[in-house]
């Protein structure tokens, strides 16, 4: 199919703009925020939750779903849709960045990702074609090629093995997409380096050559200095073509959103406001609060009293602390359906922003209303 994605909107004074992706499942409007659903599900939430909140396309985990539930019980279901009963769009990772982070004794060849399951130990390979017909039998709406995703600070020659082989799996990952899946569903390539512009730009117009539906910047919020992050970014996401999504991966906090977004992102994902809450931290247009802290233990307000949530509505402060010390499993459903809702929220305030010609009034809005001490 032609490419998915149109700009709809540009701002003037930054890289900012507004999209629409039409995929299999839906259209989704960017910049858009995508809650993780590692294990086929948004802890603790409902797919009614996800669309009460504004979720348009949400992420799961090949690495995770590979293992358990494995993909024999989602095929019964003709992919993971049917299977956790979410219709809208769904993104797969293609299990590089987990097979890294979580997967015991993995050693990678050109052939592939040879590892360990965190689960049981059990040996697996999994190769660029392997991760592309599973993210098929998930019926992923966008697929992500499988790359090296290395560590920070990683050694210049480090960086740039990790990118060759990444460019040589991108090739067999489109090579499978375009057979096995007639190019029904999106697949983005994923531009690596580290924190070399040189070997970003080789990465990614190695990757533009290939042509594929969308690009993510890989590599980022790996333990980097935020400025260090922004930078990269704004040296990377020009090299990549204007009319295709672009995606960075694992990011992140509401300001990463805001001016990455000013830098010409597209899409994000993020454990964070999901994480978070259940950590206890809820994000507000002041900053964070940390909803433990003894100073709410009396507090009959909301957490914000602007959050238009369902958490914000009914619930206070107090409430919510009261729930949270007593570990009662109310408080995490409660706390990651505003967090969800903030993030959501926010993306949605910046596509409006862009729309209407005031994103840089918004972006200074968004910085002025943030209390030195956190909400
Ligand atoms: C599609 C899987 N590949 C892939 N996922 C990633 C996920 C990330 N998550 C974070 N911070 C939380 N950085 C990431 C980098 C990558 C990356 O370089 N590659």
């Amino acid at each position: 199919m032609p490419h998915p994605f149109q700009v709809t909107a540009r701002c003037t004074t930054t890289r900012a703009r507004t999209g629409r992706l039409s995929l299999v499942h839906g259209t989704v409007e960017t910049p858009v925020f995508m809650p993780v659903g590692t294990l086929g599900t948004v802890k603790s939430l409902t797919p009614e939750d996800l669309t009460a909140a504004g979720a348009q396309i949400i992420l799961g985990n090949t690495y995770h779903l590979y293992l358990r539930p494995g993909c024999d019980v989602i095929d019964r279901f003709s992919g993971l849709h049917r299977f956790m009963n979410w219709d809208g769009p769904i993104l797969t990772d293609s299990g590089g960045f987990q097979v890294f982070s979580l997967a015991r004794l993995t050693r990678i060849t050109e052939a592939g990702a040879s590892f360990q399951s965190h689960i049981d130990g059990s040996r697996h390979l999994l190769t660029p074609e392997k991760s592309i017909e599973i993210q098929i039998s998930l019926d992923s709406d966008v697929i992500m090629c499988l790359d090296q995703c290395i560590a920070y600070p990683a050694e210049r020659a480090a960086a740039l093995a990790a990118l060759e082989i990444t460019t040589q799996w991108a090739g067999r990952c489109r090579k499978t997409w375009r057979e096995q899946s007639g190019e029904k569903n999106a697949l983005f390539g994923i531009v690596q380096g580290g924190m070399y512009d040189d070997l970003r730009r080789m990465s990614a117009e190695a990757l533009t050559a290939m042509d594929f539906s969308g690009y993510a910047l890989g590599g980022l919020s790996v333990g980097e200095p935020n400025q260090m992050m922004y930078d990269v970014a704004e040296a990377a996401l020009p090299l990549l073509p204007g009319d295709r999504p672009k995606y960075i991966m694992g990011v992140g906090t509401p300001e990463d959103l805001v001016e990455l977004t000013a830098r010409g992102a597209d899409m994000f994902d993020c454990v964070m406001p999901t994480r978070n809450a259940r950590n206890g931290q809820l994000f507000t247009r002041r900053g964070t609060l940390n909803i433990a802290n003894s100073r709410h233990r009396t507090d009959t307000a909301p957490v914000d009293s602007e959050c238009a949530c369902y958490t914000c509505r009914n619930y206070s402060r107090a409430y919510l602390r009261h729930l949270y010390q007593s570990r009662e499993l109310l408080a995490y459903r409660l706390n990651t359906l505003h967090n969800l809702h903030y993030y959501l929220d926010l993306t949605a305030r910046m596509r409006s922003a862009i729309a209407e010609g005031r994103f840089e009034a918004f972006r200074k809005r968004f910085y002025a209303d943030r209390e030195p001490g956190g909400a």
